[in-house]
């Protein structure tokens, strides 16, 4: 495959080739208007992220002028992909979805790769903004509150998300509304292109993408844009509904969740038991859930791997939760505790360590921190508390006695986000037409040639 292109990224952030080619990616280019009405509704003007399945694009609805996120899936996963159903099962009792990424809209648009679902979202951004700025979001209690919130509105709809890690936390910025097409081509940062040439005859060109482009940094923009957007309360949200499915379905997909958040039970199977048939579930959920907020919180995994098979994740989960699971007897030559020292009193240190790590960082409550981590990560998963029982752990009860910060909590918008729909703080011009003539063309060239 690689002599198909002329120049090949080969680089984490753009999709390898031969995800493009029939029932694969989608070949988008920058600038492409797809969607329902004539002339289409979304304008594409960055692409934003990609997945296992996907590639996702920051558009312009010229319908509702306001900025959204398209999630192109794979053609072959049409027949295959629950995605919007499971969005319209978390609308069914007609609540407003609580820090949960919203759907808009989907549709179909063909391809030469065939017929591909697009999920219209509302736009988030990465928590990770470390990369690219000076400001690391403060992932408090109100954050942690709010991504089990998140969860427990998942769950108490009859759903497992099966694929809780940190990447899948974004956060909410209506403030991206207050930029335009031109706008954002402005301000943002020209992605890299890397030209796409095939060498033959007998590869059909038009399955493939023009160019490669890198993902450009929603997170960034804000920082430099819209100062408020990094002075406000964070409101999370929870991410791809890729692998979510119903409790009650009879053929649940297997777990894919990446290795340091799989819950034991599945990391057993895996590893040990040497299996690929198992199932999340919202206890799994729970488990993936607890080292989500260690990551988020502390910059680090806490079940951190370096090479397969991974049996060293399994040892540290002993030595965290402090004891063997009856199951795992036998199977392990290593005794995971020191000579003389007790499971319980081994983990105590290391979650001491933990919570100091933690009060470095400033983190609120360390130690009711650590707590509620260790309610969370018991290997029994019909010990671990459901998500609706974590929201009224005393970790949050400072919280009840403090006006929310989130307005999305009680329907209104916080005040920051309120402001989005304001005037623009930057001196943007905003196009009164669809068509913004050559200027657009402009800036879509020198993104291309820079
Ligand atoms: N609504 C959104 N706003 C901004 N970026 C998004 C949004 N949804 C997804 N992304 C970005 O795109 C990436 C891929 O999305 P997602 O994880 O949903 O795709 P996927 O194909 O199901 O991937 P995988 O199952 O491999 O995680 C995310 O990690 C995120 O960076």
């Amino acid at each position: 495959m690689r002599n198909l292109a002329f120049s090949d990224p080969d680089e984490p952030g753009y999709e390898p080739i031969s995800h493009y080619g029939p029932g694969g990616l989608c070949p988008i280019s920058l600038g492409l208007s797809i969607g329902p009405g004539s002339p289409p509704r979304y304008h594409i003007v960055a692409k934003i992220g990609r997945g296992s399945f996907s590639t996702v694009w920051l558009a312009h609805d010229y319908d509702a002028s306001r900025n959204v996120a398209l999630k192109i899936l794979r053609a072959e996963a049409l027949a295959t992909s629950k995605e919007v159903e499971i969005f319209e099962r978390l609308k069914v009792s007609g609540g407003p979805e609580q820090h949960v990424v919203e759907l808009l809209d989907a549709f179909d648009h063909p391809s030469a790769n065939g017929l591909h679902r697009v999920l219209v979202m509302e736009p988030v951004v990465n928590f990770d903004l470390r990369l690219s700025s000076d400001y690391s979001p403060k992932v408090g209690r109100e954050a942690i509150h709010q991504m089990i919130a998140g969860v427990a509105f998942i769950h108490s709809r009859g759903v497992v998300h099966g694929d809780l890690h940190p990447a899948n936390f974004g956060l909410a910025a209506p403030e991206l509304n207050r930029f335009s097409d031109l706008d954002l081509w402005r301000c943002m940062i020209v992605p890299e292109a890397f030209p796409m040439v095939p060498t033959s005859r007998i590869w059909n060109s038009d399955a493939f993408p023009p160019y490669f482009c890198n993902c450009s940094d929603l997170g960034e923009l804000l920082v430099h844009c819209v100062p408020e957007f990094v002075q406000r309360p964070l409101s999370v949200r929870v991410l791809d509904l890729g692998n979510a499915f119903l409790v009650d379905e009879s053929l649940p997909p297997k777990a894919s969740t990446p290795i340091p958040y799989a819950a034991p039970e599945i990391v057993f199977s895996w590893n040990v038991l040497d299996t690929k048939d198992v199932v999340s579930d919202q206890r799994s959920d729970i488990w993936s859930l607890a080292l989500s907020i260690y990551n988020l919180v502390s910059s680090n995994d806490l079940f951190a791997i370096f090479s397969p098979p991974h049996g060293d994740v399994l040892y540290k989960m002993m030595c965290y939760c402090g004891e063997v699971p009856d199951a795992w007897r036998g199977r392990f030559t290593e005794d995971p505790f020191p000579p003389g020292v007790s499971g319980a009193a081994h983990a105590d240190d290391l979650w001491n360590d933990v919570e100091q790590t933690f009060a470095k960082r400033g983190v609120e409550d360390p130690a009711a921190l650590v707590r509620l981590l260790r309610r969370m990560m018991v290997f029994d998963p019909s010990r671990r508390p459901t998500a609706a029982e974590l929201l009224r752990d005393p970790y949050f009860r400072i919280l009840q006695t403090k006006p929310s910060h989130d307005g999305h909590e009680s329907g209104e918008l916080p005040d920051a986000c309120a402001a989005a729909s304001r005037p623009l703080l930057l001196n943007l011009s905003v196009p009164s037409e669809r068509e913004c003539g050559e200027e657009q063309d402009f800036h879509i060239n020198r993104a291309l040639h820079q």
